[in-house]
C-alpha cells in the first residue's frame, strides 16, 4: 500500500503591526482600540485604561490621525500594508516549496485567524515578524497570538544584526546619497518605547544600538558623522531618548543646513516614517533653520531585501528538518 499521509504545507507568515482599512476617523478608531487594548503595548491597569481609551483617547485621537493617514494613502490602500503585500510577493519566488504571505497582527490579514485556519490543515508555520529589533511591545504580542492560536507554529525572534540585512539597509543608503547627495550628518530614528519597559529587562534599545552600529560601521562613517534617535513617543511617562524631533531641531540650531534621516527599526514606509519622519520633522528642523531633512525610505519589496528575509526564513525551515 502506498503512504497517503500527505507531507504537512511549509508555510511563511511575514506578519507587521498593522494599519487602518481606510484614512477615515472611523476605521482608524477601530485599529486603534484593538492595538492599544493589547496589554503588551500600554501596561496601564485594565480597569483604567480601557474606559478611558475608548471614551477619551480613541475620540480625540482617531480623527488628527486619520487626517495624517491621508496624507500618505496609496492608491492599494495604507502604505504599510501596501508595502508589507509586495514584500511577500517579492520573498515568494526566493523560497519555492514554502507558500508565503503577509498577516497583521491588528486588523486585516489577521495574523490571529490565519493561525487558526493553518492549526485545521496542519501545516508547518513560520511566523517572521517584520521587527529587526526584539521588544516585547512588538514580538511578543505576536507570540502570545501565537501560543494561544498555534503552538507548535515558529517564529524568527530578531534579525537585528543579521549581515544580509546589514548590508541592504547600508547599501540603500549608500545608493540614496549618490542620487541624492549627502547630509552633514546621519540620524538613525527609531521608533521609542516607555523607558520602564526597558528596565524591565526588554532588549529593544540595546539592539537598535547594536543595528546602528553594524550599519554606520558597514558604510565606514566615523562617530561624528551618525547618531540614534528615538521618534513617535506615545501617552506620558518617560520615553527612550534622545527623542527624534529634539535633535532635529537642535541640529538645525548648531547651523546644520542638511540632515539625512533613516529608520531601520521598520521594514516597511508607514505613518510614522512618510508622514512623522519625511514630513513633519522635515518641518521642525526647517522652522529651526535647517534647510534639508532627507529621508530615506525603508527596504519595503527591494530585492536585497526580499534576500534577506528569504535567508532568515530558509534558515527557519532548515531547522526544524
Ligand atoms: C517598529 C517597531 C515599533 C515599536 C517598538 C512600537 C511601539 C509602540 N507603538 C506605540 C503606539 C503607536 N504606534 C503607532 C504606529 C506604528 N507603530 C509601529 C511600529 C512600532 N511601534 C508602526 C509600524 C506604526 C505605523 C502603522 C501604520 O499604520 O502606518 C500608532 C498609530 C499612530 C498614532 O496614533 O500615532 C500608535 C498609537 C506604543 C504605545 C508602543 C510601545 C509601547
Ligand atoms: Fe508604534
Ligand atoms: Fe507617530
Amino acid at each position: 500500500m502506498t503512504d497517503t499521509t500527505p507531507t504537512p504545507r511549509d508555510v511563511l507568515l511575514l506578519a507587521n503591526l498593522g494599519t487602518p482599512s481606510a484614512p477615515t476617523p472611523e476605521a482608524v478608531s477601530r485599529y486603534l482600540g484593538e492595538f492599544l487594548a493589547d496589554p503588551r503595548v500600554v501596561q496601564l491597569p485594565r480597569l483604567f485604561w480601557l474606559p478611558m481609551l475608548r471614551l477619551v483617547v480613541l475620540p480625540l485621537r482617531s480623527r488628527r490621525v486619520a487626517h495624517n493617514y491621508g496624507e500618505i494613502w496609496m492608491d492599494g490602500g495604507s502604505p504599510l500594508e501596501v508595502h508589507t503585500r509586495r514584500l511577500a510577493a517579492a520573498v515568494q519566488p526566493l523560497l519555492p516549496g514554502v507558500h508565503v504571505e503577509h498577516v497583521m497582527r491588528y486588523g486585516e490579514p489577521a495574523l490571529t485567524r490565519r493561525l487558526r485556519e493553518l492549526r485545521a490543515e496542519g501545516a508547518r508555520v513560520l511566523v517572521l515578524p517584520l521587527y529587526p529589533q526584539y521588544s516585547t511591545t512588538t514580538t511578543a504580542s505576536m507570540a502570545d497570538v501565537i501560543a494561544r492560536e498555534l503552538p507548535a507554529a515558529r517564529m524568527v525572534e530578531d534579525y537585528h544584526v543579521d549581515p544580509d540585512w546589514v548590508r541592504a539597509v547600508a547599501e540603500s543608503i549608500r545608493r540614496h546619497r549618490e542620487h541624492h547627495g549627502r547630509g552633514e550628518r546621519l540620524l538613525f530614528s527609531f521608533h521609542g518605547i516607555p523607558q520602564r519597559v526597558v528596565d524591565q529587562g526588554d532588549p529593544y534599545e540595546r539592539q537598535c544600538h547594536a543595528s546602528a552600529r553594524a550599519i554606520a560601521a558597514e558604510l565606514g562613517l566615523a562617530d561624528g558623522e551618525w547618531q540614534l534617535t528615538f521618534q513617535s513617543r506615545f501617552g506620558g511617562g518617560k520615553w527612550l531618548s534622545p527623542a527624534t524631533d529634539a535633535t532635529v531641531r537642535a541640529l538645525a540650531g548648531e547651523g546644520v543646513k542638511r540632515i539625512d534621516v533613516v529608520c531601520p527599526g521598520f521594514s516597511a514606509d508607514c505613518l510614522e516614517t512618510l508622514e512623522e519622519i519625511s514630513m513633519q520633522n522635515a518641518g521642525f528642523f526647517r522652522e529651526a533653520g535647517g534647510e534639508t531633512l532627507s529621508y530615506i525610505p525603508c527596504l519595503n519589496d527591494e530585492p536585497a531585501h526580499a534576500r534577506a528575509i528569504a535567508g532568515l526564513a530558509q534558515r527557519g525551515f532548515d531547522a526544524w528538518r
